[in-house]
């Protein structure tokens, strides 16, 4: 049988906490290598680990810090729409919203992302620079900011729920996954030695809007807390990782599941802690 050369996301997760707890990176290694993993990728695996900077960090335990987004209670009232606040969770902080986007609103925003639709790509762990990955096998596309009247109004909505200016959000990306298709365990934030002062620094939050019901699977996962957000048109998700000391909440970690039947279609909004553009 082949030897495995490649790690998830949940694993390596596993094997920060294992090595924190103060089991050795080659006892650890074999244990790996027993079960089935290529030797060679197992110790560059440990190696890299070790070498991150991850382990250090583990440690020491995410600050939250108070965000403001329901202190005047569980309607939202935006300039040209009402937002309910459905439910909540501590930590990780997320926040679920109802009546985000009109139908109409998703529905042209698929049209206008349809045609311009690319296979997904990833952030490289290390480098910190896009990659195809197999763990990805959506297709996306990115609009530019404020690129047409839907998409400005879209973005002004989404910075009065958060509180985050508008330049704060990354362009708006849609993303499309067809049966079978899925986004693996993975954290939104920067790897910490990628975080780019000049735009904006690290990512602390996303809020990922639903464009349409999707029949069966497709749920946003938070593997580690054991919370699922099922799909549904015009309802968002927002979760925030990152706080003003830097430290990021590992528990974010979260997936797309497989679509079992229909197709699914989101848009995320990936906020940085300052201002993206000013230097442009
Ligand atoms: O499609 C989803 O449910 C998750 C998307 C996501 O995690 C992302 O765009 O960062
Ligand atoms: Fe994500």
């Amino acid at each position: 049988m082949d030897k495995i050369k490649n790690i998830s996301e949940e694993l390596k997760e596993w094997i920060i906490h294992t090595l924190q707890s103060g089991v050795s990176p080659l006892a650890i290694c074999n244990g790996l290598i027993k079960k089935g993993f290529d030797p060679k990728f197992a110790y560059e695996t440990l190696f890299e680990i070790v070498g991150n900077g991850s382990v250090t960090n583990i440690n020491h335990a995410y600050q939250y810090e108070p965000i403001h987004i329901s202190d005047q209670g569980n309607i939202l009232h935006t300039s040209d729409r009402e937002v309910y606040i459905r439910a909540k969770s501590i930590k990780p902080v997320i926040i679920q919203f109802e009546n985000v986007l009109s139908d109409d609103e998703c529905n042209l925003l698929i049209q206008l992302a349809k045609d311009r639709l690319q296979p997904s790509k990833v952030i490289d762990a290390n480098s910190g620079a896009e990659k195809a990955a197999a763990g990805r096998t959506s297709k996306g596309m990115y609009f530019r900011l404020q690129e047409n009247e839907l998409i400005a109004k879209i973005e002004r909505r989404i910075a009065e729920i958060t509180n985050y200016p508008l330049v704060n959000g990354e362009g708006l990306q849609v993303l499309n996954y067809q049966i079978g298709e899925e986004y693996k365990g993975h954290y939104d934030f920067f790897p910490e030695k990628k975080v780019d002062p000049s735009k904006g620094g690290q990512r602390i939050a996303t809020m990922l809007l639903y464009l349409n019901d999707v029949e069966a699977g497709g749920e946003t996962i938070f593997p580690k807390t054991g919370q699922l957000i099922v799909p549904r048109r015009g309802s968002a998700v927002f979760f925030h990782y990152g706080n003003s000391l830097g430290e990021v909440d590992r528990l974010s970690l979260h997936s797309s599941i497989p679509v079992e039947s229909g197709e699914k279609w989101v848009a995320t909004k990936w906020i940085r802690q300052h201002n993206i553009y000013h230097g442009a």
